[in-house]
């Protein structure tokens, strides 16, 4: 949302780009801007000097304050509809399967966290995901509150198909269209309204590409991808074109994909991104994990710099066991030099 804060945050040029019509402001009030385009409204104001704010009987203040004003009316008059960034999820506690209140007032998750659930088999770990993509008001099983940027979340968040808080990758990509992989994202690039599509359509690719072992193209059809390759497929889909700014992924360990990558690709595109996992590499990946026990969220635990060094050391022996399978894949018989 726009403020004073916002606006001395950008300078003139990206608040321009972001607001033409603000030109008009600037001619209304005789503001000359040239050679301070990189600069913030507060700077270009601070620089006149005490004998110009006489002589022109230029008031700052007055001027700040008009600026904020007239962007606000004018997004209003035009029908911009501005969207609030996803800064954060906050879980208020609800209470586990025996009914008893969760061990936590509230957690709050940032824009580029990665949290990792876990907890065994049958704890809940999908429920809490299902809290998340429901955006919970306290009327599921658990009666958990979500709250997106510290608020209850606008209700379009549950109906719109098209501006959904969540995406959800789960462990089966069914594709009943017969389409290529090209025409599908041509559809979903079209769905989005993006500008450079063939770019756009590229970019998925090669990411996905990059996520899979075996490489697949534009004109293969989507029914015949592998699981691993159509993951792909959906993590670099999900990271470059979709706007939902929360991704919860449902187990992806055994989809045959590069998961560091996978996470790198889809928080470098500022998401927040939840994951259930049995998988030790995904759970110290994230940056807290969320512990679940008898459904409800029993301790958030911090990965710690220990934690990080066995990550490293997980990493490794997930490399030698990636290795043998490639051997034994391509009829290789092992030996012990693997281990030096
Ligand atoms: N707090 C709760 N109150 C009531 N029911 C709950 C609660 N939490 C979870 N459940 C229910 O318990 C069942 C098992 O939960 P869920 O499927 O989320 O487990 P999971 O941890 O994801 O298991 P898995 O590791 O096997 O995928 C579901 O039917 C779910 O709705």
């Amino acid at each position: 949302m726009i403020d004073n804060k916002m606006i001395n945050s950008i300078s003139l040029k990206e608040l321009q780009e972001k607001y033409p019509f603000i030109i008009n402001y600037f001619s209304d009030n005789k503001l000359n801007i040239e050679g301070f385009e990189n600069r913030t409204f507060k700077e270009y104001l601070d620089h006149f000097s005490e004998e110009d704010i006489e002589e022109w009987a230029i008031d700052t203040e007055k001027l700040m304050e008009g600026l904020l004003e007239y962007i606000e009316q004018m997004i209003e008059f035009l029908g911009i509809k501005e969207e609030k960034a996803v800064e954060s999820l906050t879980i208020l506690a609800g209470k586990d399967k025996s009914g008893c209140k969760e061990r936590f007032e509230e957690i709050t998750i940032n824009k580029g966290d990665i949290i990792s659930i876990v907890g065994p088999t049958g704890s809940g770990k999908s429920r809490l995901l299902a809290d998340i993509e429901w955006a919970a008001q306290n009327d599921t099983p658990t009666g958990r509150i979500i709250l997106i940027n510290n608020e209850i979340p606008d209700k379009k968040w549950r109906f719109s198909s098209n501006n959904r808080l969540v995406a959800q990758l789960s462990q089966n990509m069914n594709f009943v269209m017969d389409l290529t992989v090209n025409e599908f994202l041509e559809l979903h690039a079209k769905s989005r309204m993006v500008e450079n599509e063939e770019e756009v359509i590229k970019n998925i690719i090669e990411a996905a590409n990059n996520l899979a072992g075996e490489k697949f193209k534009l004109d293969t059809p989507i029914t015949s991808l592998s699981g691993g390759q159509s993951r792909a497929l959906m993590i670099a889909d999900t990271a470059i074109l979709s706007s939902s700014p929360i991704v919860l992924i449902d187990e992806i360990e055994n989809a045959g994909i590069d998961r560091k990558k996978a996470l790198n690709l889809l928080v470098s595109s500022d998401k927040i991104v939840l994951m259930a996992t049995h998988d030790p590499i995904l759970a110290l990946m994230g940056n807290k994990r969320i512990v679940i026990k008898n459904g409800g969220i029993n301790k958030v635990i911090e990965t710690n710099m220990e934690e990080k060094k066995i990550l490293l050391e997980l990493e490794k022996m997930d490399k030698t066991i990636q290795g043998m399978r490639n051997s034994l894949r391509n009829g290789e018989e092992l030996n012990m030099n693997i281990f030096k």
